[in-house]
């Protein structure tokens, strides 16, 4: 398509827009009275106006009903967390019976690598991506030191190449088939969180498998905004924040999926808890612990149901839509924000680079800005002219126009508010 940065062009293209009217279902943040141009639904989503009657009604639930709420509840606490499995296994391509929702992302991967890392001597090698979100970096340091092993020995970072910004899936496959026989587990960001990049989960997932590792996937900046069909790649693991894409708000619960294949292995190694226990017979207090069937089997403490009900709200506004409508619009949004970027760069000689990849099939809805020069004066001004944007050290700013409620016209504003900002510091 031939995009032009004007504000007729922007306009035109937000008429058409088959998304448009999910906008007014959000609350914007206000800067100088005015809404802002919200580019951090990578970090964390806006509030959708539903989400406040979700967890009204378990409040109401709560005061009215007390304890009786576990049972008698509208929507019952005690299998809340059974209403994600349907609409979030559409969202991340999976079985309903492989998706649950607990906890928190890092405690998530804490609890998966109970079932999918225990190293031997012959096998214990753990590959992540050099530079992985700091999180998921110390919760693989502090694994691998639970098991007695150095981390420099188990953990086996991918390197980007020299000069290059963005890592090669090419690399990762070598990696693992150079680590082979020792290699225990490939846990990897689906996307990258500084450079915004898709990696090929598909092959590597099959990569690993060949030399007889698990590999599961941290889909924080995935979930929500790309297509992904984790039944289908074969991934042994994956979890996911809900609060980036998915709009369930700060710290809200964490998705997880397992993949069918490890339900039934008894050999398997879990923490239990009570609500990972049969659910039929849950409440008869049994000693002996009999895991629910499915992800709900990894399951422990019982339902965060405030926590959920703001996700509950959100995918449900996301099945209603589908990931197919909104990747289509994110692929739009994406190149027109990086075409007005560019256009701007050239008019004035703006000093920056974008290094997510090029390829939509290697990029989301993020684009990384590389600034060259001034580039944290250029992120103050942004941010006081009403431009939400995230700084990311030493010097990228990163923005993810989010297909359920960024307009064409947003971008185009943005444009014009970057080169005054570029104009005014130089
Ligand atoms: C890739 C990645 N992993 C892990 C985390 C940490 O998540 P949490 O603090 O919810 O455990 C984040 C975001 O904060 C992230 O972006
Ligand atoms: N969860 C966050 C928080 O509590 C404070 C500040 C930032 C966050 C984030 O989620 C950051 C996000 N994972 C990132 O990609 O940078």
């Amino acid at each position: 398509m031939l995009f032009e940065n004007t504000r007729e062009f922007a306009k035109k293209m937000d008429a058409r827009d088959p998304l448009a009217s999910y906008r007014s279902e959000f609350q914007f943040p206000k800067v100088n009275d005015k809404e802002v141009i919200y580019f951090t639904g990578n970090s964390l989503g806006l509030l959708p106006k539903a989400a406040k009657k979700y967890v009204d009604d378990v409040m109401k639930d709560w005061g009215e009903m007390a304890v009786e709420g576990h049972f008698y509840a509208e929507k019952p606490w005690w299998d809340y967390h059974e209403r994600f499995s349907k609409p979030l296994s559409k969202i991340v391509g999976a079985l309903p019976s492989e998706v649950t929702v607990m906890n928190t992302l890092t405690v998530n991967l804490h609890m998966l690598m109970v079932s999918f890392y225990n190293p031997t001597p012959q096998r214990f090698k753990i590959i992540c991506e050099e530079k992985a979100f700091p999180s998921d970096q110390y919760m693989l340091q502090t694994q691998v030191k639970f098991h007695g092993l150095d981390p420099k020995d188990a953990i086996v970072e991918v390197k980007r190449r020299e000069g290059e910004h963005n890592l090669r899936n090419e690399d990762i496959i070598a990696k693992i088939n150079e680590v082979g026989d020792l290699l225990a587990l490939v846990l990897i960001g689906g996307i990258n969180y500084y450079t915004g990049q898709v990696l090929d989960m598909k092959a590597i997932t099959e990569a690993g498998h060949k030399v007889g590792a698990y590999v599961g996937w941290d889909l924080a900046h995935a979930a929500g905004n790309i297509e992904l069909s984790l039944h289908e790649w074969n991934a042994d693991f994956a979890a996911w924040c809900s609060y980036k894409y998915m709009n369930a708000g700060p710290g809200s619960v964490s998705g997880c999926f397992i993949h069918e294949k490890h339900h039934n292995n008894k050999e398997m190694k879990r923490f239990g808890g009570w609500y990972g226990h049969n659910k039929q017979r849950r409440f008869l207090m049994e000693p002996e612990y009999d895991p629910n069937e499915g992800a709900l089997g990894w399951q422990s403490s019982c339902t965060g149901v405030l926590a959920m009900a703001p996700y509950l709200a959100s995918v449900e506004m996301f099945d209603a839509i589908g990931m197919k409508a909104i990747s289509e619009k994110r692929d739009l949004i994406t190149a027109y924000l990086e075409f007005v970027i560019k256009e701007i760069a050239t008019e004035i000689g703006g000093n920056f680079e974008v290094i997510t990849p090029e390829n939509k099939k290697e990029r989301g809805s993020q684009l990384s800005v590389l600034l060259h020069g001034e580039g944290r004066k250029l992120f103050d001004y942004l941010m006081k002219e009403g431009v939400i944007v995230d700084w990311r050290e030493p010097a990228v700013i990163r923005m993810a126009p989010v297909p359920l409620y960024t307009r064409y016209e947003d971008m185009y504003e943005f444009g014009q508010i970057l080169k005054k900002g570029i104009l005014s510091l130089q």
